[in-house]
């Protein structure tokens, strides 16, 4: 049997805990206020023979380094790197919601977009083209009510898809305006080679340009000080180069 990881990300109160409960038959708390889940919260659920280690990561509206929480959900995706990633979203506000997706997707392409609270948009009469999203984003995007147990089974498929490889994701990466394209292109190479293939190198390149300095910490914290140690010239260079 394969043994698989899914993270739930999402800006609060979208439902990552109360579809985390319903797979895993956990009661991590949920309730319509923000911020509850400050503490990664794991359970396990299976699907068609398939095993998921299930991770709740806190409710977070980017993933730049705003609040610990925005730093633990940030940091669990980088660096312990799950098989899948699954954004829940909003179906009432996607539009501020799906900001978190295309950060997560600048990340990794492991990744399925999870339109919950369903029932609450159809009853606005917000109508969803999911495969417009779908082909937009090149991953897999699905519409769920986790509240009342609608679409479960097919997000599920499609976590399977993502989890096997089955899928081959295409996802969405913004172009940024010149002066920022630039500055990624002379800082990426700095950044391959200081900490290898295995992270997400442009999307660490773009928040080192922005001067995120917590990410630069947990760089050093979580791939060793050696390797780091060409990393603050990096920065500088980026950063001087960009002032
Ligand atoms: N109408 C409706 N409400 C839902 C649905 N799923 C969750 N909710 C409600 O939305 C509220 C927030 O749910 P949570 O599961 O706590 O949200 P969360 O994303 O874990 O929140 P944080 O931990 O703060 O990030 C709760 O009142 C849920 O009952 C759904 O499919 N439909
Ligand atoms: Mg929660």
């Amino acid at each position: 049997m394969s043994h698989y990881t899914v993270a739930f990300a999402g800006n609060p109160n979208t439902g990552k805990s109360t579809l985390f409960n319903l797979l895993t038959g956990m009661r991590q708390h949920t309730g319509n206020w923000a911020g509850k889940t400050v503490i990664t919260a794991e359970g396990e659920f299976s699907h068609n023979g398939h095993k998921y280690q299930a991770v709740d990561l806190p409710g977070t509206y980017s993933l730049y380094s705003n609040s610990a929480d925005e730093e633990a959900a940030r940091d669990y995706i980088i660096f312990e790197q799950p098989d899948v990633t699954l954004v829940v979203l909003d179906a009432t506000s996607l539009e501020r919601n799906l900001n978190l997706a295309l950060q997560v997707l600048e990340i990794t392409g492991r990744a399925v977009v999870c339109i919950n609270l369903i029932d609450e948009a159809r009853r606005l009469g917000i109508e969803i083209n999911l495969k417009a999203i779908s082909k937009r984003l090149g991953v897999p995007v699905v519409a769920i009510s986790a509240r009342n147990k609608i679409g479960i089974s097919a997000l599920l498929d499609q976590v399977e898809r993502v989890a096997t490889g089955a899928f081959t994701a295409k996802p969405l990466h913004i172009t940024y305006n010149d002066e920022i394209e630039k500055g990624i292109a002379q800082l990426l190479p700095m950044v391959e080679q200081t900490i290898g293939s295995k992270y997400p190198a442009r999307w660490i390149a773009l928040r080192l340009l922005d001067g995120d300095d917590s990410l630069l910490t947990s760089l050093k914290g979580n791939i060793g000080r050696k390797t780091m140690s060409g990393t603050k010239e990096v920065i500088s260079h980026g950063v001087t180069a960009y002032d």
